[in-house]
């Protein structure tokens, strides 16, 4: 039976961690670190994310300001919305919340003619206030992977990482697969695990890779991470090694109301080594990692330095 890996431990070693910092910022450089979180449109999952984001803000008290956008707002207001308010200097981390209404997110898709994508709207962040790790500067930095250097780590990835390090799971020379493609969860995820941060081997799976494909892929797996979330994705016990470590990252509401992730959660648990629940597993973390991000990005205004990350293992075995 697996290890249950509870994202609960993981978030108050973050929060522990975090709590002097900010006083320091406070006391000693007058600054209170602040983030904007920019929603356009009223999807009640990006709602209950947000409120979470902003909520987290102020227990650890920090400025949180939600701005909310009409959800037919063009790419190029958004553009110039996002880069208004990376400019004010009182705002240190600024973020988009995903996913973006369909006009924006796929431009092609809904017939318009905006040159102006998703992509033009998150590269208005300032690179030193892009807290989700998403804009083209920020992106470059993960693909070099040079820890020291690095500015942001996506909340996500950065989330599987500290739950990594905390319940002491090994990656270098490791087999992982990364299911999924977006932008902001698996794809940072895919550079992390198979960069300088965790030296594993990585397979990266989506919708176009062949059955055949996926299946081996899975069946060889020491870790498995997986972002996909839709009701016709299911990953069951059958389809994967004994003893795989299996990080759980979507979360989808089911018809009946119940909130779950990519795995045949009972089954997969009687033969994984470890894994996350869903919920309780990475998306607090995630929160958590957000809050780590803003205080960096404080840090970063403050002139009080903080470039690169530093990782630790916890104190909890697999
Ligand atoms: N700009 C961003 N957009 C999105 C991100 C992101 O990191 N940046 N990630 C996800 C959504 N997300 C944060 O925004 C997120 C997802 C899940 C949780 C979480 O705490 N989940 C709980 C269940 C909570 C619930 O649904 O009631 C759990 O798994 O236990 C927090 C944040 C996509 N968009």
């Amino acid at each position: 039976m697996a290890v249950l890996l509870y994202g609960k431990p993981v978030v108050e070693e973050i929060e522990r961690r975090l709590m002097p910092e900010i006083d320091e910022l406070k006391a000693r450089h007058g600054t209170t670190p602040s983030l904007v979180v920019v929603q356009v449109g009223d999807d009640p999952a990006s709602t209950r994310y947000v409120g979470r984001k902003i909520q987290s803000c102020e227990r650890l008290g920090m400025r949180a300001q939600h701005v909310l956008l009409r959800s037919d707002i063009g790419p190029a207001a958004l553009r110039n919305e996002v880069a208004r308010i990376g400019a004010s200097k009182d705002v240190h981390g600024v973020l988009v919340q995903l996913p973006l209404p369909r006009q924006i997110e796929d431009p092609d898709a809904s017939g318009g003619a905006d040159p102006i994508d998703k992509f033009d709207v998150l590269d208005a962040i300032p690179p030193e206030k892009d807290v989700d790790g998403i804009a083209a500067g920020t992106v470059a930095e993960l693909y070099r992977a040079r820890t020291r250097r690095l500015t942001f780590l996506p909340s996500t990835a950065l989330a599987v990482k500290r739950l990594m390090d905390y319940y002491r799971i090994e990656t270098r020379g490791k087999r992982a697969v990364v299911i999924g493609r977006n932008d902001i969860t698996s794809k940072p995820i895919m550079l992390m695990l198979g960069g300088r941060i965790c030296d594993a081997s990585v397979t990266w799976l989506h919708r176009h890779v062949s059955k055949d494909i996926q299946e081996e892929a899975l069946a060889k797996a020491d870790i498995v991470v997986t972002a996909v979330g839709r009701a016709d994705y299911r990953i069951t016990r059958e389809m994967l090694k004994p003893g795989v470590v299996f990080i759980d990252v979507a979360t989808r509401v089911t018809e009946s109301g119940k909130l779950v992730g990519d795995a045949d959660f009972e089954p997969v648990s009687e033969i994984a080594s470890a894994i996350t629940p869903v919920p309780g597993g990475v998306g607090p973390i995630t929160v958590a990692a957000l809050m780590e991000n803003t205080v960096r990005a404080a840090r970063f205004a403050a002139g009080a330095g903080g470039l690169g990350y530093t990782f630790h293992q916890g104190p909890a075995q697999p």
